[in-house]
């Protein structure tokens, strides 16, 4: 049990709304979690829980495992603390009483790869979102709204991104369903508060008038501007519940013994106290591609060697970065590093939607039972992955390459029918070679190895679009042990003698996946973008950023720095919350690579 400080004291013995505010590793979510047991053991009726809401699953599973180490904490107690994202608890509240807003009643969550599926028709009619004037982008916005409302009531199919607005539309309008969920939440704590956009904020007043709630927040932490949260917010929430304030302020757990936190408020004000800090480690590498990741590389193995000589179990690397571009670079480059560098096992917290829809693909190859229309679904499948992968922001070529194997199919199909041989120069011609290849491959009945089989026949096949689709599909890591896919996939075979349903199952496992809260945090090396960081907490972080292009000395391009394009551009606050944020995920070490000949602007004193 950790000795409390006389900040966290005062937490647990004041009753009411409360607003606990402090730096990182203060101690916020520990407190929380201790106040929760003894509301639990204090006030709760016996049905009754107390419900966590935090942002992202990552920080779930730190909360739960915070709650495990806690053995102070009973195990009653800790039953009755429900930690949930605040998507998996809106999913809970629309699934049940989405019809008092217009939902039909049989709902189905639209995945973000499907979503940007459905949404790639309206998207395509725009230029890049950087390129479109204020205007463009609130017309595009209204017209993506609109289908997704059309999915919505029409066709039962909810994104995420209507979750919030339509839960706070609901409880707004419904005083039963606040009773019902203040009856079985009478507490409520809120995490990262500080980053809750307008329609969650919404919610929130909404479940304030029947429950109690706990606010954390950073105001210096917020680094979700981009979707809304708003600097105001902590305000918000004094003007609308009249909370008791506490500040944990300066105090820092997480990295104690180093000058970490120190490092990382001397960024926040962009003045340094100091020429060095405990805990802080610099390096520089040259401009270009190859040494750039040669010194990430090694700096990665020392790291490594340094955590696994610790001794410590489930020890934590984090490589993070600026940009998602970067998150793949680095990905690739420590899967097959240089030379005789042997890979450098890893995950990757890229974004799902290219992967996701390329496991679609694979799932229907193993299927293996074909009809007529299975080429054609086939085709559409690897379609609706050129729709997808972008996200939401297809590109241009993907969906050409889209159209293109739409026209190829049609035409094929007119020579099948009839009775013409396709025609020679066909783009489906590799495509159906594969097709072929993969129908007529002999599986095991391991999920396993048949997965891997069938990647193989993607990869060494003549079809680059389908080399594509296998090498995207490695970021997906369901098949590990004991998850849901891989269960899936293993009774239908033991149900059928082959996978009969390894499309749907696939999808169905990507659902839970992403409302599942069991996970552990992240442990060995992770790589991960800057943003993605909050709430996390590593042994060490490695921060690498991009490195500037020159012809004849001049600067012609600088991609993936912290601070976009490295230029000083006024305060730069949202670039130093965000650095700090990454900075202080350490509890031990944070190594920080910037290039050489251009040193990160945050970095440099301010004339210098
Ligand atoms: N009073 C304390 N004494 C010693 N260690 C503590 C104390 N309070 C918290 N810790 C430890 O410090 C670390 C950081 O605490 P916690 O995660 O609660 O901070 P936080 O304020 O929620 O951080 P962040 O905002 O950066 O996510 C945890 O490992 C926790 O166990």
């Amino acid at each position: 049990m950790v000795e409390l400080t006389d900040g966290q004291k005062e937490v647990l013995r004041v009753d009411g709304y409360q607003l606990v505010k402090g730096g990182p590793g203060s101690g916020k979510t520990t407190v929380s979690i201790l106040k929760a047991a003894k509301i639990a053991r204090e006030t709760l009726r016996p049905e009754q829980r107390i419900l966590f809401l935090s942002f992202a699953r990552a920080t779930v599973s730190r909360v739960l495992e915070a709650i495990d180490e806690e053995n102070h904490i009973t195990r009653e107690e800790k039953r009755r603390i429900e930690v949930d994202t605040y998507h998996a608890f809106f999913w809970r509240v629309l699934k049940t009483h989405g019809y008092l807003v217009g939902f039909p009643r049989r709902l189905t969550i639209l995945t973000p790869p499907n979503e940007a599926i459905a949404l790639s028709s309206v998207r395509s009619n725009y230029k890049k979102e950087s390129k479109l004037s204020a205007e463009e982008k609130a017309q595009k916005w209204e017209r993506e709204d609109a289908e997704r409302n059309r999915l919505a009531m029409e066709e039962g199919k909810i994104c995420f991104d209507l979750f919030a607005g339509r839960v706070g539309t609901l409880l707004h309008g419904s005083q039963k369903v606040r009773t019902l969920i203040s009856t079985m939440y009478p507490f409520i704590i809120l995490d990262e508060f500080q980053d809750t956009s307008a329609d969650q904020w919404r919610v929130v007043e909404a479940l304030g008038r029947g429950s109690t709630l706990i606010a954390l927040a950073d105001p210096e932490q917020r680094i979700f501007d981009f979707i809304g949260a708003d600097p105001e917010r902590l305000d918000h929430f004094k003007a609308a519940f009249k909370p008791s304030v506490h500040d944990l302020a300066g105090d820092n757990h997480r990295s104690k013994g180093t000058e970490i936190a120190l490092f990382g408020n001397d960024i926040l004000v962009g003045r340094f106290r100091q020429s060095n800090y405990q805990g802080i480690d610099f390096g520089v590498f040259e401009s270009n591609q190859n040494q750039a990741f040669a010194t990430l590389v090694t700096q990665v193995l020392q790291a490594r060697k340094r955590l696994i000589e610790s001794g410590k179990r489930d020890w934590s690397l984090a490589i993070l970065v600026p940009t998602k571009k970067m998150t793949r670079l680095v990905s690739d480059t420590l899967r097959e590093p240089f030379g005789t560098v042997p890979p450098i096992n890893h995950t990757a917290a890229v974004d799902m939607e290219g992967p996701i829809l390329a496991a679609e693909i694979i799932a229907f190859l193993l299927q293996q039972d074909r009809d007529e229309a299975s080429f054609d679904q086939f085709v559409e499948l690897l379609c609706g992955y050129f729709h997808g992968r972008g996200g939401a922001a297809p590109t241009k070529g993907d969906l050409e390459e889209a159209a293109r194997f739409r026209a190829a199919l049609t035409k094929w199909n007119e020579c099948l029918a009839t009775g013409r041989p396709t025609p020679a120069k066909s783009v489906l011609k590799a495509t159906g070679g594969i097709y072929g290849s993969a129908s007529a491959l002999a599986l095991a009945g391991d999920p396993d190895k048949d997965w891997v089989a069938v990647r193989a026949i993607l990869a060494a096949g003549g079809c680059s679009r389908l080399k594509d689709v296998a090498k995207e599909v490695r970021n997906v890591r369901l098949l590990e042990r004991g998850t849901q896919l891989r269960q899936g996939l293993v009774q239908d075979w033991r149900d059928f003698g082959r996978y009969r349903n390894a499309l749907a199952i696939t999808r169905q496992a990507f659902v839970q996946e992403h409302f599942a809260t069991a996970h552990k945090p992240e442990s060995g090396v992770v790589v991960m973008n800057m943003h993605k960081a909050k709430g996390k907490q590593f042994d060490e972080v490695i921060i690498f950023e991009g490195w500037p292009r020159r012809v004849r000395g001049e600067i012609v391009a600088n991609p993936d720095r912290i601070v976009g394009g490295n230029v000083r551009d006024g305060a730069m606050i949202q670039a130093r919350q965000n650095f700090r944020v990454s900075v202080t995920r350490a509890k031990i070490r944070t190594t920080i690579l910037t290039p050489k000949d251009d040193i990160c602007v945050l970095l440099r004193r301010a004339d210098g």
